[in-house]
């Protein structure tokens, strides 16, 4: 059977290829740059008055004067003023532009003020203190943000104080979020006793809006010929769809089949590991399916370990590492696949991350998730797994 990372090259070898799109800066939160956005001017722009006090020339200050008559008032956002004479200083504000002739800034706690007089206050003085000098941090032309960069708050900055009004990003893969089971009801039913209420695709939406990718969601019963007609609809409506449950062994597991009749390709049925064995994955030229198996636990496990890093490749953002942690007790796992096991993450005084092994009761224990903090790839190879080893753990809980 297919191994994890061959299913997973598998995945990264069909990424689509999205178009880029204009975006204003009020909409680009969550975004992934498709741009570099550089420097327009240098930053600071200029001479900048880095606390409120007085402006001096030092070189007054290194030949004796310790008072200095105020000569005006340079305050931020007004244009450069000069301090010509010697002995004089002028009030300067956080922000400002530095007068020119002036180098250095002492501080109003640091002096005192009197009939028009600003007297130094305190012994040491460095020359071109409290001024943050001209293209310090970044020069013009300067590249600020690459392409590939998710636009977050800080990001958004950078590009506003660069007059970026709008900005190019990867357009966003139209994705259906497909659940599919006649034993299924919506949130807001009341289930008979043979009834559950969806979750799976409440849980997918959510984990692709940590993307930024709005999916739709849909349901279809176990009806061959209901889901034929539903999913070549939403074929032809959409980049991506994810379907969740009917991809098993049992007698209303249709989706396999009917994939294939409308001609989407199986890259690869069944990947081995536990939970998610069913997993089913095809492309057509343009579109991509990924079927997870219906269990909760598998849901979640697969969207983290493959649909999300399928959807991140393909709008161009970097993977998502896993993090490596260390086993709080020895695990024991005997069959030759790939264990996912659900673990809670801490981490110890002396810095190491510690997981704390939460196997819960199976693929379908859901309410196990809440405790999860992510799944711990055990290797197929190996049974036993002492305390202290570390593996790595593809996050999945929080947001
Ligand atoms: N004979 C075999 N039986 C099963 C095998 C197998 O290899 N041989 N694999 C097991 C594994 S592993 C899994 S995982 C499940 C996968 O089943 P399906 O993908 O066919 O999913 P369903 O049969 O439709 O449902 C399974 C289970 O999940 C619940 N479910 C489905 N969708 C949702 C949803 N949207 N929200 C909440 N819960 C959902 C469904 O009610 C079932 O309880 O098959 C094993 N069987
Ligand atoms: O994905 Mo199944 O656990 O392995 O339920
Ligand atoms: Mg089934």
């Amino acid at each position: 059977m297919l191994s994890v990372s061959d299913a997973f090259s598998i995945t990264q070898d069909h990424t689509l290829t999205l178009p880029t799109e204009r975006v204003s800066l009020d909409d680009a939160l969550g975004r992934i740059l498709r741009e570099p956005v550089r420097a327009d001017r240098d930053f600071p722009p200029f001479d900048r008055v880095a606390m409120d006090g007085i402006g001096i020339r030092y070189a007054d200050f290194s030949s004796g004067t310790l008072s200095f008559s105020v000569a005006g008032m340079q305050r931020a956002g007004q244009p450069q003023q000069n301090l010509t004479e010697a002995g004089t200083c002028l009030e300067v504000m956080t922000g400002a532009m530095l007068p020119i002739g002036a180098d250095t800034v002492i501080r109003y706690e640091d002096i005192t003020v009197a009939d028009g007089s600003a007297t130094i206050a305190i012994e040491a003085i460095q020359p071109g203190q409290n001024v943050h000098h001209r293209a310090t941090d970044r020069q013009a032309g300067e590249e600020l943000l690459s392409a590939g960069t998710r636009l977050g708050p800080a990001e958004l900055a950078v590009a506003a104080s660069v007059g970026h009004i709008t900005l190019t990003v990867t357009a966003l893969p139209r994705v259906a979020l497909i659940s599919t089971g006649d034993e299924l009801v919506d949130v807001g039913d009341t289930p008979l006793p043979h009834q559950i209420r969806r979750s799976n695709t409440y849980m997918l939406r959510a984990a692709l809006a940590t993307l930024g990718i709005r999916a739709t969601l849909h349901h279809i019963i176990d009806d061959e010929a209901v889901l034929a007609d539903r999913l070549s609809t939403l074929l032809a409506e959409n980049d991506v769809l994810i379907l969740s449950g009917g991809v098993s062994a049992g007698k209303a597991d249709f989706v396999p089949e009917v994939l294939a009749g409308l001609g989407v390709r199986k890259a690869f049925h069944k990947v081995n590991q536990r939970p998610g064995k069913p997993l089913w994955f095809g492309t057509t030229s343009a579109k991509t399916v990924f079927a997870l198996p219906g269990n909760p636990v598998s849901t979640v496990l697969c969207a983290h370990r493959y649909v999300l890093p399928y959807l991140r490749a393909s709008l161009g953002l970097a993977p998502a590492l896993p993090t490596y942690a260390q086993l709080t007790a020895p695990v024991t796992f005997r069959p030759d696949i790939t264990y996912f096991l659900p673990v809670q993450l801490s981490s110890a005084p002396d810095g190491r991350r510690l997981a704390q092994p939460l196997p819960g009761s199976g693929s379908a224990d859901f309410a196990n998730l809440l405790a999860t903090s992510g799944f711990m790839e055990l290797p197929a190879d190996r049974s036993d797994f002492g305390e202290g080893e570390a593996f790595p753990v593809w996050l999945s809980g929080g947001i």
